[in-house]
C-alpha cells in the first residue's frame, strides 16, 4: 500500500526579502505546527538557523512543536534522511516540509533536487513554490539581480513583503504580474497561513492572464500555456517531453501541467519538470477544477515559444500553420 506523498514547498525570495519573518509567522499557526523546515544555506554566512531553537542532531524543535533542520550540507541527503527518520518513527510524522532557500540562490537547483528520483522514492512531492518579493527594494532588485527575477518567475504564489514601507505598491504588482502571469500575488499581511501551505498548490490558471506591460529587463523570461482539448496517447506525451527536454531543457525554468491521457481521461496526469529533469508523472484521482483540457504551463528563459508550441502541436496532432508535423520532427533523418 502506498503512503501519501509528503508535500514539499520551496520558500524563496532575495536576501532580506522577509522569508524568515514569514516562516516564523507560519510556524506559529496551529494548523502548520506539523511542518518540517529545512533551511538551505551554503557556506558559513547564513544565520537563519540560529533563529530557531536547537535540540541537537541538526534537528530543532520549535516551541510550537515544529521540526526544523538547519542544513549546511547536501539538501538531497538531508531530505532523504528526514523522510527515513519520519518512516522509522524517530521523528514525528510531519505533514509537509518547507525548504527555505538562500536569498542569493537561483531556484532551479533546489527544484531539481526535489524532483530527483531518490526524493520521489523517499515520498516527497513538489507541492508549490512561494516567493517573497520585497516591495521596499521593489523593481530595482529585479533589475539588478537575475536570481531575484528567476525566483519570482518560477513561483506559484508571490507574497509581497514590506508593503507597509511603500506608498503605492501597484506598479510593483503590475511588474510582477507581467513577469509571472500564472502566479497568485498577495500581500504577506493579507494571506492566511493555513491557505499558504495547503497542498496541492498547483492548478494551472486558465485562461492565461494578459500581460499588462512587459519590461525590457524581463524580456528573456516568458511564461506561456500549452493547451489542447484532445486526449493524448501516453507515448506521445513521453515523446513530447523527451524532445522538449533534449532540445529546450536549458531554457526551461519550470514546467507544470495537467494532461488528459487517452487511457484514463477522467484522471489527469500531473507533470512537473525543471530544465532537463522531469518528475515521474502522477495520476490524480480527478480534474481539480472542472476544466478537463490539457494545460501545461512553461516558464522559460531565452526559449523560442513558437517552436515549443509547434512541437506540442505536432505531438497532439493539432494543426498549425507553417509548422512541421510530428513525423517530420521525430522521423526526419536530417532533424537535429
Ligand atoms: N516593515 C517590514 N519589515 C519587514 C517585513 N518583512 C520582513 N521585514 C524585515 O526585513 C528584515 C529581513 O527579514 P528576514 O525575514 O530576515 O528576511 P530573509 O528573506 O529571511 O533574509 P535572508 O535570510 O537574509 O535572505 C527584518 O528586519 C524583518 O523584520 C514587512 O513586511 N514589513
Amino acid at each position: 500500500m502506498s503512503t501519501p506523498a509528503i508535500p514539499a514547498f520551496v520558500l524563496t525570495g532575495f536576501l532580506g526579502a522577509g522569508k524568515t519573518t514569514l516562516l516564523n509567522r507560519l510556524l506559529k499557526h496551529p494548523t502548520l505546527a506539523d511542518t518540517a523546515v529545512v533551511i538551505n544555506e551554503y557556506g558559513d554566512a547564513g544565520l537563519d538557523h540560529l533563529l530557531v531553537q536547537k535540540s541537537g542532531d541538526g534537528v530543532v524543535l520549535l516551541s510550537s512543536g515544529c521540526l526544523c533542520c538547519s542544513l549546511r550540507g547536501d539538501l538531497l541527503d538531508t531530505l532523504a534522511d528526514l523522510a527515513a527518520r519520519r518512516a522509522d518513527g524517530s521523528l514525528p510524522p510531519f505533514a509537509r516540509v518547507v525548504i527555505e532557500t538562500t536569498g542569493l540562490a537561483h531556484p532551479t537547483p533546489v527544484l531539481q533536487t526535489l524532483l530527483a528520483p531518490q526524493l520521489v522514492a523517499a515520498g516527497y512531492r513538489l507541492a508549490g513554490v512561494v516567493a517573497v518579493a520585497d516591495a521596499q527594494r521593489g523593481e530595482a532588485l529585479l533589475d539588478e539581480h537575475a536570481e531575484s527575477l528567476a525566483q519570482l518567475a518560477v513561483a506559484d504564489h508571490i507574497l509581497i513583503s514590506k508593503a507597509d514601507l511603500v506608498p503605492d505598491i501597484a506598479p510593483f504588482i503590475a511588474r510582477l504580474a507581467a513577469l509571472n502571469p500564472q502566479a497568485r500575488i498577495d500581500s504577506v499581511q493579507d494571506v492566511q497561513p493555513a491557505e499558504l501551505l495547503a497542498a496541492p498548490a498547483f492548478t494551472p490558471a486558465m485562461p492565461q492572464k494578459p500581460r499588462p506591460f512587459f519590461s525590457a529587463h524581463d524580456a528573456s523570461i516568458a511564461s506561456f500555456v500549452l493547451t489542447t482539448g484532445k486526449t493524448m496517447e501516453p507515448y506521445r506525451l513521453v515523446g513530447f517531453l523527451d524532445e522538449l527536454r533534449e532540445h529546450h531543457g536549458e531554457g526551461l525554468l519550470r514546467l507544470k501541467g495537467l494532461v488528459k491521457l487517452a487511457d484514463e481521461p477522467a484522471r489527469p496526469v500531473l507533470i512537473q519538470g525543471v530544465q532537463h529533469v522531469l518528475y515521474p508523472p502522477e495520476r490524480l484521482s480527478a480534474w481539480p477544477d472542472g476544466d478537463e483540457r490539457t494545460r501545461i504551463v512553461l516558464i522559460t528563459r531565452g526559449l523560442d515559444q513558437r517552436r515549443v508550441e509547434d512541437l506540442f502541436a505536432a505531438f497532439t496532432g493539432d494543426i498549425r500553420l507553417d509548422a512541421p508535423d510530428r513525423e517530420a520532427l521525430t522521423n526526419n533523418p536530417l532533424a537535429f
